[in-house]
């Protein structure tokens, strides 16, 4: 399966949810308001069963009542589509009337490090990985920091990928400070002059006082061993626990600035509306998606293709 089929395939719950209320997604929008008020409270209680959250689907459903003329598909697809960009630009666009063209999300890290942090088993490391392969087979040099030196498997599994990518891998011991092994790494990589660092680290929750103070002082090291350009920080987020990610999202988002998000397990949920909510209410863009456990598995974010994906839509990329 390609990566679009596979992501099509796990959208397939969260569309099931939607297309239940189906038959009228055809329909005219008028005629759906008028006549079948039933699909529009089916349709409501879809919308937030997929965790796109209460506002946003507020939002949406009085967007589709105003594109009299359009079928329901095609007015749902693009009041979807505008809560997936930023804020500014949606009620810019909302007052307009009219969907915006889609505007896609840069990948390309500010700096030279970028530190991975989430909660336990969201796909860290993994992510990493697949990171590695994305940078590196558009010509970037990659190098991994084994930060999470709390697993004792952690460092194991990224000396693997390192490995199999051909990726060199600063290690740490375990227990260790892995503030110690970040700096090493950050230092490693000015040193070799190599473009981009993924630092791995522990999951924790973000409830834990004294782990997000180790966030916090590995984000420091980082800074200190390599000046310039702050270090990234993206968040993983596992699209599986939903709404309840998001509240940790924002958590982490209080201790350690985020600059990303990357949302994973996107082939195994029918949560797949959480992602509206983690643009309009953490503010923070989402890099990439995760639709799969192989090193291929990682796409930039696009939400159009996103929207289109979840309708099973097929349309060029534009
Ligand atoms: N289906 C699916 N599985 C994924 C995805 N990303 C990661 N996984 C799986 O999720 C599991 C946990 O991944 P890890 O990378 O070990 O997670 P982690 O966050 O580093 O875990 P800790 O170090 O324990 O916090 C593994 O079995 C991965 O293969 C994804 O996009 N889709």
């Amino acid at each position: 399966m390609s990566w679009l089929e596979r992501l099509r395939s796990g959208l397939s719950k969260t569309r099931q949810q939607i297309n239940d209320t189906a038959g009228f997604l055809g329909n005219d929008v008028r005629d759906v308001f008028t006549n079948r008020l039933e699909t529009v409270e089916d349709l409501e209680y879809a919308l937030i069963a997929a965790d796109v959250g209460r506002a946003a689907t507020e939002e949406i459903l009085e967007d589709v009542r105003r594109s009299e003329g359009r079928n329901l598909q095609d007015a749902l697809m693009s009041a979807l589509t505008l809560q997936l960009e930023p804020d500014a630009r949606r009620a810019e666009f909302r007052k307009l009337g009219f969907a915006p063209q889609a505007s896609r999300v840069s990948v390309d890290p500010r700096g030279h490090v970028v530190m991975v942090i989430g909660v336990n088993g969201v796909g860290k490391t993994t992510t990493i990985a697949k990171l590695g392969q994305y940078y590196q087979s558009r010509g970037r040099g990659v190098m991994f920091a084994a930060g999470d030196t709390f697993r004792a498997a952690a460092g194991a599994q990224l000396g693997e990928w390192g490995q199999r990518l051909g990726v060199p891998v600063v290690q740490g011991t375990d227990g260790g400070d892995p503030a110690a092994v970040a700096f090493d790494a950050a230092s490693a990589r000015r040193a070799r002059g190599t473009d981009l660092l993924f630092v791995d680290t522990a999951g924790r929750l973000h409830n834990k006082h004294n782990l997000m103070e180790e966030l916090k002082k590995v984000r420091r090291v980082v800074d200190k061993a390599d000046p310039g350009e702050p270090s990234e920080v993206w968040l993983v987020l596992d699209a599986v626990t939903g709404q309840n990610g998001l509240q940790q999202a924002k958590k982490f988002h209080e201790s350690t600035p985020l600059t990303g998000v990357i949302v994973t397990k996107l082939d195994g949920t029918s949560k797949g509306g959480i992602l509206v909510p983690i643009v309009r209410e953490l503010g923070v863009p989402i890099k990439f998606i995760g639709v799969g456990e192989g090193a291929g598995d990682l796409q930039p974010f696009d939400s159009a293709e996103f929207v289109r994906a979840l309708f099973d839509v097929e349309l060029p990329r534009s």
